[in-house]
């Protein structure tokens, strides 16, 4: 029971601390597309999901994949991985890169729902594992969702970039991704608005 109590405790103000480092993203992005005007209306509309994740060691051979390549459906996920490496992220070129672990550092992937309230100035990124030692891998994410009906800010629409996606309804897509499953081929913000 103490021992309950005392992980509980650790991932509450482990979690706490990550959603701070969110806090400071959002600023980032806000400040950067100047609308730090919209920061706080942003963060009250989102939640906290940690989740932990455990990797069984390749069964066949190292190099298996561990979780196919997909983009996050949510806002943004900060993700740690703990000593085993695994996480590679696309380039723009379409290379996979390794991302190593380091203890002290984190990994932020943004999501569609950034995608669609930055009328595409932040694109979703894709992701997967690929699980090259022959070791458990564990990780950890928390992944940042927001609520309700997500728009771009009329401040991030001009004639240089025109309203790229109409309003999405967080439920209703939440749904789409739980149906298409993290394996489809693509993008799924794409396949949702049909473009
Ligand atoms: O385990 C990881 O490093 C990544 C997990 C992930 O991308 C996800 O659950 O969406
Ligand atoms: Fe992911």
């Amino acid at each position: 029971m103490m021992i309950c109590v005392s992980i509980s405790e650790s991932v509450y103000s482990f979690s706490k601390r990550v959603q701070g480092f969110h806090e400071l993203v959002a600023r980032m992005v806000c400040e950067d597309y100047g609308v730090e005007g919209l920061l706080n209306s942003v963060l009250e509309n989102l939640i906290y999901e940690f989740r932990f994740f455990k990797y069984k060691p390749p069964q066949t051979k190292v190099g298996e994949v561990g979780l196919v390549a997909h983009t996050d459906g949510n806002f943004i996920t900060i993700i740690h991985q703990h000593e085993v490496e695994g996480l590679q992220i696309k380039t723009k070129d379409d290379q996979w890169i390794d991302v190593k672990p380091n203890p002290s550092s984190f990994v932020v992937v943004a999501g569609d729902v950034l995608q669609v309230w930055s009328n595409d100035r932040v694109r979703s990124c894709e992701h997967r594992v690929m699980m090259k030692e022959d070791k458990v891998r564990y990780s950890v994410g928390l992944f940042i969702v927001a609520q309700g009906v997500i728009h771009a800010p009329e401040e991030l629409v001009d004639d240089e970039h025109p309203l790229k996606y109409k309003p999405l309804d967080i439920a209703e897509y939440t749904r789409f991704t739980i149906e298409e499953g993290a394996a489809r081929q693509g993008s799924r913000l794409q396949a949702f608005y049909g473009i």
